[in-house]
């Protein structure tokens, strides 16, 4: 990845910040974030593997986050030699999902699942997909906490202390006005400390989703961040300089190890020194 503008930007947020500070890495466009996103997360989960014999990820919708995964199942055809990733010891995850019927265009499962991991051969058993409206569950309050518990039942396999397993690299778009999963500003998700969540009224369609909270967001081993756009330009820059996760949720998205804001030019102009 380039480092450049990013570097830049790590420095001057040392300046401001009091918590762990975060990594700020810039691209030029979104289709280079997207393949130079792509080529971090194999180099990232063949690590973990080489480390803990699997990986896992946990996956996001989105223009951002979906161009990143057919990029992925790109680098699976023709892996870098030490970068192989072993898709059948991935096991893969969500962030937030949509309560509509299994195969409604609308369910980031169903993107991920063409864009990736129908590609690459993960095993059935290993692709965690949240529950969608015709599964079984007449709720989404059901739905959020059968995942809860699929959550802590791969805990306790893995034994893991808690209720949450290694989750080694946890995705997330945000949106214009700052929400990440399915948390937007000032709803009731935004001040949840379940891990999973049942999401309604959502302001953005469709209304009625299951979503991640952030005590699980903050569990992960590390959170990356994926944002493109101009119009995102306000959102990143107040997640970055503080704001309150009610009023900006990305500012609550950080990871245990690292928190990671990859972003395009336009998503990054208006941070400090950016020039924008
Ligand atoms: O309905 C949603 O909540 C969105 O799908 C959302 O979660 C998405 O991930 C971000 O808005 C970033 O999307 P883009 O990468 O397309 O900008």
């Amino acid at each position: 990845m380039s480092l450049t503008p990013g570097d830049r930007i790590v420095e001057l947020l040392g300046q401001w910040s009091d918590g762990p500070v975060p990594d700020v890495v810039v691209e030029p466009d979104a289709e280079m974030l997207a393949r130079a996103v792509a080529a971090a997360l194999v180099a990232r989960l063949a690590a973990a593997q080489a480390v803990h014999g699997t990986a896992s990820v946990v996956l996001t919708g989105g223009g951002v986050g979906t161009a990143v995964l057919r990029h992925v199942a790109g680098l699976a055809e023709e892996p870098a030699p030490g970068q192989d990733v072993d898709w059948t010891a991935v096991d893969v995850w969500w962030g937030d999902e949509r309560f509509v019927p299994a195969d409604d265009d609308e369910r980031n499962e169903k993107g991920a699942r063409e864009a990736l991991l129908d590609r690459v051969g993960v095993p059935p058993q290993r692709v965690h997909a949240m529950p969608a409206s015709d599964a079984g569950f007449a709720e989404p309050e059901e739905a959020a906490e059968w995942y809860a518990g699929t959550l802590a039942d791969a805990a306790r396999d893995a034994g893991a202390e808690g209720p949450l397993p290694r989750l080694d690299v946890l995705l997330l778009g945000m949106g214009p006005e700052g929400h990440v999963a399915s948390i937007f500003p000032h709803s009731p998700a935004a001040s949840d400390d379940r891990p999973v969540v049942a999401v309604r009224d959502c302001p953005k369609p469709p209304p009625t989703r299951v979503s991640l909270g952030f005590s699980a967001i903050g569990s992960a081993e590390e959170v990356w961040l994926l944002v493109a756009g101009e119009g995102k330009a306000d959102a990143v820059a107040s997640a970055l300089g503080g704001a309150d996760p009610l009023d900006v949720p990305a500012a609550g998205a950080c990871g245990r190890r690292a928190t990671r804001w990859l972003l395009d030019a336009a998503a990054a102009s208006r941070l400090p020194g950016a020039g924008g």
